[in-house]
């Protein structure tokens, strides 16, 4: 069990995260097989190869007629140049016939270009003459209004890393490629838990002193929007026998465990030693170069992660989002690529705190630009959360950040 004092020495965010990775990579491991129609916001395991060529036929992008460009060099409205039509392509058919000098066949949009054919004259610029002699009234590039072969994808190339969360646009990504069924992580199963003496159910009304459960409700959202299988266990006070016996439980259910409350050192330091007691590695850090969020707690239990999240509202969700987030979406083994939007920042940032900050903000559209207004308000405050767009992060070594410099901003989902 990790007892000794290193674990009270406060540990960076990335340094937290990777005492834990050891622990956990068998997770990434595990694959589920399963429709393309279900894989929303799943985890493909692999990395995956386009299968065929995209498209893979020449494919027109205008109804007009398929040519080569060369013959309409030149050509205008008050002299056309002059084409023969051999016939019309049909959508979905193949055409047999090699298109040769100075003719042309006629073509819907997405319809398949003739062998010989490299541009598509819009019909707009088509003027029919009689019989088979078309006139075109505006010269065409080779490659214009047509899709080459494998312009979208090339065979065989990496059309989706491993560990891609899937979007609408991926999953048209495995239809184009025949994949109806996805190699993805199974879903974390997340157990949520609220502690506190003074914290009750949303439907009872509080006494002078009590608090109804914000954090059950923030957390099962954040883990629901991460598409994790996640369930509210409830509150539980701070009574180490009753808190044993729900972590046991949780334990078993899920893949992992949030606890929330109950982490700060104090008389309520329960979760910490439970954490610890449970099962191997047991606890892994005790409290973060984090604001908000230097109570976090975090640890291993037999192969399941488990986290300590402060009390405080705003603290939980945004410490939800810097450190358990990452392991829901597979971030902490593949960062998504996407870089961060960038705005202009309205006022200065003091961050002397020598801990590594999240600041909320909101961000407000400035003509081509954006705007990041930091939210002042304690961390006790769910209000700021509400209003909150997005976190800025402000690094260790830095002491703040000037108004009008421009940041990057992650948005909150
Ligand atoms: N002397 C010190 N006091 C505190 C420190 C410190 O370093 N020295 N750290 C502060 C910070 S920062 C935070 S954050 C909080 C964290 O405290 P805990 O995680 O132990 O949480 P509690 O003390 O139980 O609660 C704090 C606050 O949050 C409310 N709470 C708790 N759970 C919920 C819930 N599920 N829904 C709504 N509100 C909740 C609770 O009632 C308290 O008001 O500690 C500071 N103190
Ligand atoms: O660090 Mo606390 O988590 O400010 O609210």
């Amino acid at each position: 069990m990790g007892s000794s004092s290193e674990l009270f020495k406060v540990k960076t965010l990335a340094e937290a995260i990777d005492s834990l990775k050891p622990y956990v990579l068998s997770f990434y491991q595990c694959v589920e097989k399963i429709p393309l129609a279900d894989s929303l916001g799943r985890i493909v395991t692999q990395d995956i190869p386009a299968t065929c060529a995209l498209p893979h036929f020449r494919k027109s992008t205008m109804d007009g007629m398929a040519v080569r460009a060369s013959d309409t060099f030149g050509a205008s409205e008050s002299m056309p140049a002059l084409v023969q039509c051999h016939g019309e392509v049909r959508m979905g058919e193949a055409p047999t016939e090699l298109l040769g000098q100075g003719v042309g066949v006629l073509m819907p949009t997405g319809g398949m270009l003739p062998e010989g054919a490299d541009a598509v004259v819009m019909v707009e610029h088509l003027e029919h003459f009689g019989e088979e002699l078309y006139g075109v009234t505006k010269a065409v590039a080779p490659g214009e209004n047509l899709i080459d072969i494998g312009e979208d994808l090339i065979e065989g190339e990496v059309i989706l890393s491993k560990y891609t969360r899937i979007r609408a646009q991926e999953m048209g990504l495995l239809a184009s490629q025949g994949l109806i069924h996805v190699p993805v992580l199974p879903r974390f199963r997340v157990g949520i838990l609220s502690t506190g003496d003074e914290i009750i159910s949303p439907e009872q009304e509080p006494l002078p002193g009590q608090s109804r459960d914000i954090n059950g409700y923030t957390l099962l959202g954040q883990a629901l929007a991460c598409g994790a299988n996640a369930r509210h266990y409830g509150i539980v006070k701070d009574n180490l026998e009753e808190l044993r016996s729900v972590l046991t439980t949780m334990l078993e259910e899920n893949d992992m465990v949030l606890l929330s409350g109950g982490s700060s050192v104090g008389s309520r330091d329960l979760s910490a030693q439970l954490i610890d007691e449970l099962g191997d590695p047991g606890l892994l850090f005790h409290g973060l170069a984090l604001r908000p969020g230097k109570p976090t707690i975090g640890g291993v239990v037999n192969g399941k992660l488990i986290f300590g999240l402060p009390g405080h509202p705003a603290s939980a969700m945004v410490v939800f989002d810097t450190i358990v987030r990452p392991w829901l979406d597979a971030s902490v083994l593949h960062s998504q690529a996407n870089p961060l939007p960038k705005g202009t920042l309205t006022q200065n940032l003091y961050s002397g705190s020598g801990r590594e900050e999240f600041v909320r903000v909101r961000v407000v559209p400035d003509g081509e630009d954006w705007q990041v207004e930091p939210i002042r308000g304690k961390s006790g405050l769910i209000r700021t959360m509400v209003l909150a767009d997005a976190l800025v992060h402000i690094d260790l070594d830095i002491e703040g950040l000037e108004a009008g410099k421009e940041v990057c901003f992650r948005l909150l989902r």
